[in-house]
C-alpha cells in the first residue's frame, strides 16, 4: 500500500477499473426490484406483489452499459421501513456497504406515484441522511415508479408533481437537486425501455461528474475498507510463509476471517445502535405528530358537535316561536268572531 491513503485507493480502484454502483433503496414494495430489473435488463431481483417484503437481504447484480460502462447495481430490503429490527438492519446496511466495495456512485430513492408520500416515506429519508450524513443527498436521484399510470390518465410527472406534491416532497427533490426520473417498469415498448433508462444513467453521470468522480464513502466505509484490506494482505503474507504445516496455515487464516468477521460484528453493532437512536427520535416525533392531529380532530368534532347542538336549539327556538304566533293568530281570530 506505501504511504497511500484509503481514499487514494478508492479513487484509484475507481478511476482504473471504471465500474460504477448504485444503490436502489425505498419502502418495501415502491418497485425497487422492478427498477433494477428495468435497469439490467433482466429479471435479475425477485419483484412481486405483496403487503410483505419480497426482497430480504441485500443482492447485488452487474451488468454492462452499450458504452461498455460496467454498472453494479445492490436491491436492498426495505432498510429504512420502520416495521424492521433495527438488529436486521444494521447487519444490512453493513452488507450493503461491503458489496459497494468502491463506494456508492448514485444512491437511487424509489417512491411510487401509485402510492401517497407518506410521513414515514420521508422520515425514512431523515434517518438515511442521519446515519450517512447531509452529503448523502448529493448522491441521490429519485425515481418514481408506476409511469404507466400516469400515462393511463394522461399526465405526466411535472402534472403529478404540480397536483400533488406535498411540501416534504418537494423539498427532497430540492435537496438532491431535482434530479429525478420517471420509470414504466411494467412497459413492454423497448423505446420506451431504452429511453427511460437513458434518461437515469444520464442522472447518474452527472452525480458522478458532480461529485468530482468520487464515490461516496464516509467512516464506515473507511472502517471496512481497512479491514477488507488488512485480510488480503495476511492472506498474502500467510500464503507466503515457508516453514508451516497445512494445518498451522490453515488456523491462521481462520483466526484472521474471524477478526475480520469480529470487526463486520462491531461495525454492525455501532450502526445499529445508532439506527436505534434516529429511528427512537423520529418515532417519537410521529407520534407526537399523530398525537396533535388526533387532538385537532377531537376539537373539531367538538366543535362540530357545539354547532349542531346550536343549530338544533335554534331549530327548536324557532319551532317555539312558530308554535307561540300561530296559536297567538288562532287567539286573534278567535276575538275577531266573537267581536263580529
Ligand atoms: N404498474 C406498475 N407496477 C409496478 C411498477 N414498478 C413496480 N411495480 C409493481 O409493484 C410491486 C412491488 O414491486 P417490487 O419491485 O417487488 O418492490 P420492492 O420495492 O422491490 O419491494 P420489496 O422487494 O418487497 O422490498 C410489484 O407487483 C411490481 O410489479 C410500475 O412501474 N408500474
Amino acid at each position: 500500500m506505501g504511504g497511500s491513503s484509503i481514499d487514494d485507493e478508492w479513487e484509484f480502484t475507481s478511476a482504473a477499473n471504471g465500474v460504477r454502483t448504485v444503490v436502489l433503496v425505498g419502502r418495501t414494495g415502491n418497485g425497487k426490484s422492478a427498477t433494477g430489473n428495468s435497469i439490467l435488463r433482466e429479471k435479475a431481483f425477485r419483484s412481486m406483489s405483496s403487503s410483505a417484503g419480497v426482497t430480504s437481504i441485500c443482492e447485488l447484480r452487474t451488468t454492462v452499459l452499450e458504452d461498455g460502462q460496467i454498472l453494479n447495481v445492490i436491491d436492498t430490503p426495505g432498510l429504512f421501513d420502520f416495521s424492521a429490527e433495527p438488529e436486521f438492519i444494521g447487519q444490512e446496511i453493513v452488507n450493503c456497504i461491503n458489496m459497494a466495495k468502491d463506494g456508492i456512485h448514485a444512491v437511487l430513492v424509489v417512491l411510487s406515484v401509485r402510492s401517497r408520500f407518506s410521513r414515514e416515506e420521508e422520515a425514512a429519508i431523515e434517518s438515511l441522511q442521519k446515519l450517512f450524513g447531509s452529503k448523502i443527498s448529493n448522491y441521490m436521484i429519485v425515481v418514481f415508479t408506476g409511469g404507466d399510470d400516469l400515462e393511463e390518465n394522461d399526465e405526466t410527472l411535472d402534472d403529478y408533481l404540480g397536483r400533488d406534491c406535498p411540501a416534504p416532497l418537494k423539498n427532497i427533490l430540492e435537496m438532491c437537486g431535482n434530479r429525478r426520473v420517471l420509470f414504466d417498469n411494467k412497459t413492454k415498448d423497448k423505446s420506451q425501455k431504452a429511453e427511460q433508462l437513458q434518461q437515469l444513467l444520464f442522472l447518474v453521470n452527472e452525480v458522478v461528474k458532480n461529485n468530482g468522480g468520487k464515490p461516496y464513502t464516509d467512516a464506515l466505509f473507511v472502517e471496512l475498507k481497512k479491514g477488507a484490506i488488512k485480510l488480503r494482505d495476511q492472506t498474502a503474507e500467510v500464503n507466503s510463509l515457508e516453514g508451516y504445516s497445512k494445518q498451522e496455515i490453515s488456523e491462521l487464516k481462520e483466526q484472521m476471517q474471524k477478526s475480520y468477521e469480529d470487526q463486520l460484528k462491531r461495525i454492525a453493532e455501532m450502526v445499529e445502535s445508532k439506527l436505534k437512536e434516529t429511528t427512537f427520535r423520529l418515532e417519537q416525533q410521529l407520534a407526537e405528530e399523530q398525537a396533535a392531529r388526533l387532538k385537532a380532530e377531537a376539537s373539531a368534532q367538538e366543535a362540530q358537535m357545539r354547532s349542531n347542538d346550536e343549530i338544533r336549539k335554534l331549530r327548536e327556538h324557532l319551532e317555539r316561536a312558530q308554535r307561540e304566533t300561530d296559536a297567538l293568530k288562532k287567539q286573534a281570530e278567535g276575538g275577531k268572531c266573537a267581536i263580529l
